[in-house]
């Protein structure tokens, strides 16, 4: 289904910057609305790669909506193929010039799977399904109804936020406590802006400065949450509950000294060296909560990231690093 030139070229503007465009499919489950909250209706499609997917990965581990799966299979007494809440479809970390792959073969992506509903090969044959025309980015995570057959929401942001309270009924635990929401949002934005989205505008720049800007923010922004774990009894990052605040953080702080100081030159310091609050929190997260080390898979992060169609051009723009300054 396919109808694609090079999808891969990236939003660069005039001075060199990356530019991440919005997302485009923005709708919500609810009550009464066009998407019910309906067991075995949805299907999350995500690449292990992914920051993004990964948030979505984890929330839908934390709220136990995998659980639902096995129960209501059981009670049902048969196992449709992933017709069940939530399932989830695992891309290969591969792009090619049509975007994300589906490819149980690919060596470099063990666990990767088929499209399950339509065969597809790609990503972007699920939004063409939807918007014949589409031309925007196809990206991932895919929020998608069995149903209408469309896509709910692309924003994994959103995502959360649906995954967190869309199934409330069922279960009732709570990533984004009324009473910590301001908190919350505050610390979303900067983390967004510094951390999530700015590894990759280092990553992505095509000039010294573009370069050198975003690259310093990641850094002001690592030191300052560095600054909020200081004390060392804290075990998230606002008040001591696990919020999405940490989810959003944890999939950056998690590829960082594995892709990001690499292939996206965040390479004045390491989490592992330089931050070592972060990493407590990080590693603790990690090894202590299978919702994060079940959904983690450094095996498609580093390939995917070294991977990259552009990697070899990323490497060659003649933006010079700001190379490890100490600590290591
Ligand atoms: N704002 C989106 C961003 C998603 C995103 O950019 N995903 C990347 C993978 S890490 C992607 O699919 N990129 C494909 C492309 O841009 O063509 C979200 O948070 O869901």
């Amino acid at each position: 289904m396919t109808t694609a030139e090079d999808v891969r070229k990236l939003p660069i503007d005039a001075d060199g910057k990356y530019i991440r465009p919005p997302s485009t499919f923005r709708n919500k489950i609810e009550k009464g609305g066009k998407f019910e909250p309906e067991k075995g209706r949805y299907h999350l499609y995500v690449a292990y790669v992914c920051p993004w997917a990964n948030r979505t990965l984890i929330a839908r581990n934390l709220k136990g909506l995998q659980d639902i799966i096995c129960a209501s299979r059981l009670l049902v007494g048969f196992c449709l193929i992933a017709q069940a809440l939530q399932a989830v479809t695992i891309c290969t970390s591969r792009m090619d010039t049509k975007g994300w792959r589906f490819d149980d073969t690919d060596p470099a992506f063990p666990g990767a799977q088929l499209e399950p509903f339509y065969g597809f090969g790609h990503i972007r044959d699920l939004y063409l399904k939807v918007e014949p025309n589409f031309d925007g980015r196809s990206t991932v995570p895919v929020l998608w109804d069995k149903k209408l057959e469309t896509i709910v929401s692309n924003e994994s942001s959103e995502i959360l936020r649906i995954l967190n309270t869309a199934f409330n009924d069922i279960i009732p635990e709570n990533l984004y406590p009324e009473a910590l929401r301001e908190e919350i949002d505050a610390l979303n934005e900067w983390v967004y802006s510094d951390i999530n989205n700015g590894v990759y505008k280092s990553g992505f720049s095509r000039t010294q400065g573009a370069y050198e800007e975003a690259v310093k923010g990641v850094f002001a922004g690592l030191d300052r949450v560095e600054k909020i774990l200081a004390d060392g009894s804290k075990d998230y990052l606002i008040g001591n509950t696990l919020t999405e605040a940490d989810i959003r953080l944890f999939v950056t702080a998690i590829r960082f000294d594995v892709a990001y100081n690499g292939q996206f030159k965040c390479n004045i310091r390491t989490i592992r060296s330089g931050y070592p609050n972060i990493n407590r929190w990080m590693k603790d997260l990690y090894w202590k909560n299978k919702s994060f080390s079940e959904t983690v898979d450094f095996q498609h992060i580093k390939a995917g990231y070294y991977n990259r169609p552009e990697a070899s051009r990323m490497l060659f723009y003649e933006v010079l690093l700001l190379t490890v300054s100490a600590t290591v």
